[in-house]
């Protein structure tokens, strides 16, 4: 694959879209793994959304029409909380609001994976994974697992994730190294970020609810919102690892970063290349 230069265009963009979600603070439904709560709610008020972890069947219907996108991931998934994920995927669906899926650690279970699939039906806006949950997911088949980790590069995982963008008709990003995002025909590679963010619990839960929020502000360019965000978190984890001693001070100063990102800063920095 050639990689093209096209960082002007997208650290505008990427800029244009942290505005607009500072400006709007979307509400975001974050139906998580109890590993990711924490982080994933403060990723996204540091940003500048509303994460909000509501969860039970019974408030889907009165809270999720509140929302401006939600987020699925199944991390610590048991059966009980399945319904709750199909229930409200499909009323963001009726009422035309975006809704991100995390397949976290889809390759350890035919439990998993099945749930996984079930929900790909359901039409998620954007699935975002890293390489080995991508390759399980798009390959329908178990292979050997390290969990939530990944076995794999993101690189290695671009034909997939091309596959099941283009069967599923979602966005689908691979975090890694570089982060991808294809809509199937198109790729980009989103090259910010520093190897550390993978030493900190839920940092790939946290960058799929950051594409939700920047998703929410703009539906119509999800593509586009997709690669903003994971270059943002990626260069607020670069700025973070400046002040960093090691991943318990990275988290926070990741958060810190975040929250205090410039245009300056975003402009400057922002990576990302055009794959042909
Ligand atoms: N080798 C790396 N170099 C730079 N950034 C990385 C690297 N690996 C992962 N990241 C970043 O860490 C974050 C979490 O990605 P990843 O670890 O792939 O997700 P997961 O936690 O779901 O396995 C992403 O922002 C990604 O860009
Ligand atoms: C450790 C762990 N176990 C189940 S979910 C989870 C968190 C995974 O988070 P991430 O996929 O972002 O590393
Ligand atoms: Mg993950």
């Amino acid at each position: 694959m050639a990689d093209q230069e096209d960082t002007n265009t997208w650290g505008s963009t990427s800029w244009t879209r942290l505005s607009s979600l500072r400006q709007q603070s979307p509400l975001i439904q974050c139906i998580t793994n109890l590993v990711s709560m924490d982080i994933m709610a403060n990723t996204l008020l540091a940003a500048g959304a509303s994460p909000a972890m509501v969860h039970s069947i019974l408030e889907i219907p009165e809270f999720t029409p509140h929302t401006q996108a939600v987020v699925i991931n199944v991390g610590t998934l048991t059966p009980d909380w399945l319904p709750a994920m199909k229930a409200a995927a499909a009323v963001a669906n009726q009422l035309g609001k975006p809704w991100v899926l995390d397949p976290a650690a889809v390759g350890a279970s035919g439990f998993r994976l099945k749930a996984c699939l079930e929900l790909i039906e359901l039409k998620p806006t954007v699935v975002r994974g890293n390489g080995s949950e991508i390759i399980a997911l798009s390959m329908a088949s178990l292979g050997s697992t390290k969990g939530a980790d990944s076995l794999h590069e993101s690189s290695d995982a671009v034909e997939a994730a091309k596959s099941l963008a283009k069967s599923s008709g979602s966005i689908v990003a691979i975090s890694g190294s570089v982060d991808f995002v294809t809509d199937g025909q198109r790729v980009i590679g989103a090259h910010n970020g520093v190897p550390m963010l993978q030493k900190i619990t839920a940092t790939g839960c946290a960058v799929t609810a950051l594409i939700a929020a920047f998703v929410a502000t703009d539906q119509t360019h999800a593509f586009e919102a997709t690669a903003s965000a994971l270059s943002v978190f990626g260069l607020a984890g670069e700025i973070g690892m400046g002040l960093a001693k090691g991943p318990a001070s990275l988290r926070m100063h990741l958060i810190d970063s975040l929250h205090g990102l410039d245009q300056e800063t975003v402009l400057q920095r922002v990576k990302i290349t055009s794959f042909s």
